[in-house]
């Protein structure tokens, strides 16, 4: 995109095109001018620079708070999707266990999204990013990070059932290990052995729930925390899913799983 148009753009939207419009107070979001987040990330400067993702390209910011800006990279409907979807799920839910959106700018040729800074970075760089050698995550921990997500996620009753779309190809990966009972195979192999197996064969069967194709059939959030934690339903759950899986078959060809696992160990061993 080209930068001086942007600016001018800014320049003549600022006024009226608020970032995160919040008339109703139905989400908590704070209202922004685009003018005050060019001056918070300095004009996006490569300086800001903190991280770049699949969408975009993530920058510092600094207002009355820390503040991380996601803008967008073009207009694709992907890129698209991605706004509506995160703009969606984070501005319906806040909470400390979850990341806080705090508001967004959309123009004819931009998309902004405004979060709290998180100084500790994401979840993905301690487990498989630039933190994972240096900061551990053993399996309690892991444990209650899930399970802290998710009761963040019941914290708002309308965003009971998560969204479709959810990575396929991990549940795809997952799920002739599942069917042969192999959990062992399944855990990250930096764990070195070292977690609960009950728990990881509880966690993988909610998972396989969560991502049912039919939304009816997947759970609420509220049953996804009471079986993270261990809840009596929760061997039903594990028997209603291996009763699913026997049913499915065994279609798949094993060799591309085992070639993503390979690969999957590689990286977390380099
Ligand atoms: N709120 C934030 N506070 C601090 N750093 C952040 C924040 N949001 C993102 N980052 C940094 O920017 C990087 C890219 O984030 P982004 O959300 O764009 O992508 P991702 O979640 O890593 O991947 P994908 O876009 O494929 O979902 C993160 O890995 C993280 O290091």
């Amino acid at each position: 995109m080209n930068w001086r148009r942007f600016f001018c753009c800014c320049c003549s939207f600022e006024e009226k095109d608020q970032i995160g419009e919040n008339k109703s107070r139905d989400y908590p979001w704070e209202i922004y001018t685009l003018k005050e987040i060019l001056h918070a990330t300095n004009n996006f400067h490569d300086d800001n620079k903190i991280g770049e993702g699949g969408f975009g390209s993530v920058y510092w910011g600094r207002t009355s708070k820390g503040i991380a800006v996601k803008r967008l990279k073009g207009m694709s409907s992907k890129a698209e999707m991605e706004f509506a979807v995160e703009v969606e799920i984070l501005g319906r839910v806040r909470h400390k266990n979850l990341l806080g959106l705090r508001g967004f700018y959309a123009s004819a040729d931009e998309r902004l999204i405004v979060y709290d800074y998180m100084p500790n970075h994401s979840l993905t760089t301690h487990l498989h990013g630039q933190l994972a050698a240096d900061c551990f995550l053993d399996w309690p921990r892991r444990m209650s990070i899930a399970i802290g997500s998710a009761e963040g996620l019941v914290a708002r009753k309308p965003l009971e059932k998560l969204p479709g779309g959810v990575k396929r190809d991990i549940v795809q990966w997952v799920t002739p290990y599942v069917k042969k009972g192999a959990f062992d195979r399944i855990a990250d192999p930096r764990l070195q052995g070292k977690f609960d197996r009950a728990q990881l064969k509880s966690a993988v069967m909610v998972a396989l729930r969560c991502t049912e194709s039919n939304p009816e059939n997947r759970p609420s959030m509220l049953e996804v925390v009471k079986w993270l934690k261990g809840g009596v339903e929760i061997r039903k759950v594990v028997t209603d899913i291996e009763h699913m899986l026997e049913e499915d078959g065994d279609n798949e060809t094993d060799t591309d799983f085992e070639g993503f696992r390979i690969a999957r160990s590689k990286q977390f061993q380099s």
